[in-house]
């Protein structure tokens, strides 16, 4: 027998999974770590938590399983995209982790857009966003100029985590995408970018392949996480290009929707040649040589969780959720916006916030989580009505990530996307992606298609039901509006945020 690892470095949680050559999994185990918000639209974690936590996680994994620990043959990532870590000439942090759902960079944004003009869009396929990795690395080095004199290096946060288990710095493809610094066509580095700005070639890592071995477990790191010492390690990739090898997203014309702390609506490309003129992201994915283009809303699973923490701190999400299939579609006439930490697709806005409209004295707490659940979707559908705009047929969609556990959620995903939703068998995100490419990377498949053909296990398939569907299709149009109606009043309430 022989096993690979596949971890997925979420922002709420590190998971780690063990799955043997058929791709089922033999045991999972995770770490949660804790997220700092020192001011409104700061977000900012401890990158030496991430690691902590993954060597806790991992070493559960050898301990439970009962497998042989020398049997498992490759590890590799999947990472919360964007974040920055900057590291010194010995390798240490220089500050805490910035990351993707941090908005304090707009003035950085700007500063992009007018350096560089049309030629970002062009080289890095994306425009500036707050969440992306640059404005944060200009940020540090206009407000924290002495953090910014020590750091010789950037890093992503799974790009560190594995950095300190194998003393190995590399960073691939698909997560260097986000950072706004790559030719993603090219697949280099852009010099032109890091020209603009002053940085130097040696401020970022080597480029590999998500599937590329980058070396083994240190010593100390091994015996500490329980695995033989020349378990072979593997680049990994991006969350959402992880989430979409596992949920199969190879080929032409497949698309997925992932609910995790943030939400995605992504879509398989082929080649680099599709123009979405940057209403969404386009990034290359853990696939060689193919890219994917995604929709994003920063506070999908963020929300439901903020209600939940705010509201029913000591229940589950199943309990929380108990008769929300009662409630009929619309909740009763309330609306809710997800944008709690701002929004980017398709709303590239870091100063709007969410909104209950709406509220009336019949509402109960069920009909607030249902229109929260509403909310979340009816900003993935903005992502789907931007790709079928731009002629793609979006009738399938596989659906993953902790959204995907709640049948009555997936039903709703069906009605609002009026698409059919495809849930998997062994819904494990972005982990089962990272576990594919170990598994392609130690050679039990000739391809990542020919071992999605076995890890990878469609299960229930919800269908649109027309009644909900004629609602939902009605209700979308007016949540559409809350946008333009509230953004004014947000501006206004900005001085008054801490
Ligand atoms: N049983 C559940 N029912 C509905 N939603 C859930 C459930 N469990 C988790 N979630 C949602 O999934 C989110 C976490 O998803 P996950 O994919 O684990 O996130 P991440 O990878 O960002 O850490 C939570 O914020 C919550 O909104
Ligand atoms: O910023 C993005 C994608 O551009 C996010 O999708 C992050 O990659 C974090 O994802 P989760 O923690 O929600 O998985």
């Amino acid at each position: 027998m022989s096993y690979v690892i596949g971890v997925d470095l979420g922002t709420s949680a590190v998971k780690v999974l063990l799955l043997n050559r058929e791709g089922e999994v033999l045991a999972e185990a995770s770490r949660s770590y804790p997220l700092f918000h020192e001011h409104s639209g700061w977000s900012e974690q401890r990158p030496d938590d991430w690691v902590e936590g993954t060597i806790e996680a991992l070493h559960e994994l050898t301990q439970v399983s009962g497998a042989a620990a020398e049997a498992v043959e490759g590890i590799s990532f999947s990472g919360q995209m964007h974040g920055l870590v900057l590291l010194d000439g010995e390798g240490i942090p220089v500050r805490n982790a910035i990351l993707w759902n941090d908005t304090r960079t707009t003035a950085e944004c700007r500063e992009i857009e007018s350096l560089l003009g049309d030629k970002l869009l062009r080289v890095t396929r994306n425009p500036a966003l707050e969440g992306f990795t640059l404005p944060k690395i200009l940020w540090v080095k206009k407000h924290e100029p002495e953090a910014f004199a020590q750091a010789e290096l950037f890093l992503l946060p799974k790009d560190y985590v594995r950095y300190r288990l194998t003393g190995q710095l590399h960073m691939d493809y698909s997560d260097a995408a986000g950072t706004l610094m790559l030719d993603v066509a090219g697949k280099t580095w852009s010099h032109d970018v890091l020209a603009a700005f002053g940085l130097p070639h040696s401020f970022c890592p080597p480029l590999v392949e998500s599937h590329a071995c980058v070396g083994t477990l240190l010593p100390e790191q091994s015996s500490r996480c329980g695995l033989p010492a020349g378990t072979k390690v593997f680049a990994g990739g991006a969350d959402n290009a992880c989430g979409a090898i596992g949920a199969g997203i190879l080929q032409d014309g497949l698309t997925m929707c992932s609910i995790g702390t943030s939400g995605v609506i992504l879509s398989y490309e082929q080649g680099s040649g599709r123009d979405y003129e940057g209403k969404v992201h386009f990034f290359n994915h853990g696939k060689q040589d193919a890219f994917y283009s995604m929709g994003v809303t920063l506070a999908a699973g963020y929300s439901l969780s903020w209600f939940k923490n705010t509201f029913a701190k000591d229940e589950s999400f199943d309990d929380l959720l108990a008769g929300v299939d009662a409630v009929q579609p619309g909740a009763n006439g309330l609306l809710f916006t997800p944008y709690l930490v701002g929004e980017r697709t398709p709303h590239a806005d870091a100063v709007i916030r969410g909104s209950f409209i709406g509220i009336d004295g019949s509402h109960e707490r069920i009909h607030f989580a249902r229109a929260v659940m509403e909310g979340i979707t009816f900003s993935l559908n903005e992502s789907v009505d931007l790709f079928r705009a731009a002629g793609k047929t979006v009738d399938t969609i596989i659906s993953i990530g902790g959204g995907a556990q709640n049948p009555v959620w997936l039903q709703m995903q069906a009605d609002i996307f009026n698409a059919d939703v495809v849930a998997l068998e062994n819904e494990q995100g972005p982990g089962l992606g990272a576990a594919m490419l170990a598994a392609y990377g130690c050679g039990w498949f000739g391809s990542l298609d020919e071992c999605a053909e076995s890890f990878v296990k469609r299960s229930s398939v919800y269908k649109p039901q027309s009644s909900a569907a004629a609602a939902y299709a009605g209700l979308f149009r007016i949540y559409q509006q809350v946008y333009t109606q509230t953004a004014g009043l947000n501006e206004s309430l900005k001085a008054y945020r801490t």
